[in-house]
């Protein structure tokens, strides 16, 4: 008997069109065995030592996206988040031996040409480029997307181009699929009398230059977004049909609040030569690099790089490098820091004013936050993924906040106070909530990082009460709140500290950006809840104490 035979008149519908999906995703694995990984993606820019724009940004920007970047030089810039104060640009034949030197040798998916200087430099590429699209179409290689970005000026007003190299410019235009100018490059191109001063002009000159030119254009709205309001709006604007219509989009942002912007324009335009390839639209790829873009420029504060306009950071979604997650934490929690130390609550308690009602009622919330603060940290030793934090949260567990349970009973006896049927206040339960939430993740790292507050907290306030006190000269043993700053400021108190900030480091230094992200969240909410805490103490709500 010979053996069945899969013949698609005998299958059903439904097994056939599985089996043809199969046999696609098949062929698909064998092509993508000799596919490269990578789009290779061509930068013609100048230079700019200081690693914000130009050859520089461009190369950090492709890396971001993933892609493979090589790049011509068109000038070699002297400039710095300040200014520029030197170029020389190359010969034209130099430029063109790079070209050469790249195009000879490796196929190119997509290319931003940015500064090009003089004319003579803007002509080499334009006859490069066209004997390579002649070449490819021979070849019956694709067509690589050509993002132009008509550098003309620096954003420190220093001239990029030559007079005589902006008409160059403009007859090479045609030969991109996307232009990018700013907003005084739009203007330039529009040969409008003013720059655009709002949004609506904008999206006309990016109109009137797509319709001029017959290319795509992406106006950067960067210069608009300093002058106000929330939002940062560039537009896209593409012929819509052969016969002179446009079509306008709004590619919408964030406005950040920061003049550390040095390379954003060239920044974008590499970006979105990066993703044309692998988006379906302009459109698409306008949007993802909007976002990515509005990511560096909110991190660009924290770069710390020159005395001027600073670059934007390129590698916004790694954890930071040599920032700990310790420090980055103690300085990202310095506002409600401060708010803590000042509040009255805690002024009230060192200058020894506090009343013993509204000591009682922060103790007694306390100690209810404390019976499920107890359990998150036995589930931290559960969790835990070395023995030695494993052993460090059980002992906190059950050691550590256990003093804190004995000194507020003691305190209620000495006191004449009966806590008994006090129930949470909204707060506490607030607090507690947060934490239970972070710990459903399921995350260990982040489950570490949401407790830690209410040790670092405690512990600097502890520090900072004692010397307060012993500043007014008072005996700490014989102050009434004495007892509580002792235990905040004991050594032992402090080791646990340090070694719940050392698991924290150690977590973060080994998390994702997205992980380091989630860390810091939990544990900058959990400060939040600190200072609420402290603060209900005064304003108590009626809970039958
Ligand atoms: N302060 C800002 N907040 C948000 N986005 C900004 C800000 N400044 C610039 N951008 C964005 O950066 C990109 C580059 O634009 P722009 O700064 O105008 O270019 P250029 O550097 O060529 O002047 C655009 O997407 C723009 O919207
Ligand atoms: C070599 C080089 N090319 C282009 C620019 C312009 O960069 P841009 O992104 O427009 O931002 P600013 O530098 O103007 O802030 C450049 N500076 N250098």
């Amino acid at each position: 008997m010979s053996e069945p035979q899969y013949q698609q008149s005998n299958e059903t519908p439904s097994v056939t069109g599985a089996m043809a999906a199969l046999a696609q995703l098949e062929a698909a694995g064998e092509r993508a065995a000799d596919a490269p990984s990578r789009l290779r993606i061509l930068s013609i820019e100048g230079s700019d030592p200081i690693g914000g724009a130009g050859t520089m940004a461009d190369m950090k920007a492709f890396t971001a996206q993933g892609v493979f970047g090589y790049a011509a030089m068109t000038s070699v810039l002297a400039q710095n988040t300040q200014g520029v104060t030197s170029i020389v640009n190359m010969e034209p034949d130099f430029l063109v031996a790079q070209l050469n030197a790249v195009s000879d040798d490796a196929i190119i998916d997509s290319m931003k040409i940015g500064m090009l200087g003089t004319p003579e430099l803007v002509e080499a590429v334009k006859g490069w480029l066209t004997a390579l699209e002649q070449h490819y179409r021979d070849e019956g290689i694709a067509k690589p997307v050509v993002v132009l970005d008509p550098v003309m000026y620096a954003k420190s007003g220093d001239a990029l181009l030559t007079e005589q190299a902006e008409q160059a410019l403009r007859d090479i235009i045609p030969m991109a699929d996307i232009i990018t100018p700013n907003v005084p490059e739009l203007a330039a191109l529009a040969d409008a009398d003013q720059p655009a001063a709002d949004i609506d002009t904008l999206e006309s000159m990016a109109r009137e230059v797509c319709k001029r030119y017959g290319v795509a254009v992406y106006a950067k709205g960067g210069a608009l977004a300093l002058v106000g309001g929330a939002s940062s709006t560039d537009i896209l604007a593409e012929p819509s049909d052969g016969q002179g219509e446009v079509r306008t989009t709004r590619i919408e942002g964030r406005a950040v609040r920061t003049h550390n912007v040095h390379g954003t324009g060239d920044t974008l335009s590499s970006t979105l030569a990066a993703l044309r390839p692998q988006c379906d639209t302009w459109e698409q790829a306008a949007r993802r690099a909007k976002t990515w873009m509005n990511g560096a420029i909110a991190a660009a504060d924290r770069l710390h790089v020159g005395k001027g306009h600073g670059p934007v950071d390129f590698t916004w979604q790694h954890a930071p490098t040599g920032l700990r997650f310790s420090a980055d934490y103690w300085n990202r929690v310095r506002p409600i820091r401060e708010r803590i130390h000042g509040m009255r609550f805690i002024t009230s308690m060192v200058d020894a004013t506090l009343s013993l009602e509204d000591f009682a009622f922060y103790l007694h919330q306390d100690d209810i936050y404390l019976t499920d603060y107890t359990s998150l940290l036995a589930l931290a030793s559960s969790r835990a993924d070395r023995l030695d934090e494993r052993v460090f949260f059980a002992q906190a567990a059950s050691g550590g906040v256990d003093s804190e349970v004995m000194f507020h009973h003691n305190w209620y006896v000495k006191h004449g106070f009966d806590p008994s049927g006090t129930s949470r206040s909204e707060v506490t339960a607030a607090y507690i909530g947060h934490e239970h939430r972070v710990a459903d993740s399921g995350s260990y790292a982040r489950l570490a990082a949401v407790v830690m507050p209410c040790f670092w907290l405690y512990a600097a306030m502890g520090k900072e009460m004692r010397e307060q006190v012993r500043n007014k000269h008072i005996d700490v043993d014989t102050h009434p709140f004495g007892e509580w700053i002792r235990m905040y400021s004991d050594p032992e108190f402090t080791e646990s500290t340090l070694r719940e900030v050392q698991i924290c480091d150690r977590l973060a230094a080994e998390a994702s950006i997205d992980e380091y992200e989630h860390m810091m969240h939990a544990a900058l909410v959990s400060s939040e809840h600190e200072f609420r805490f402290f603060e209900q103490g005064l304003t108590r709500p009626a809970l039958g104490f």
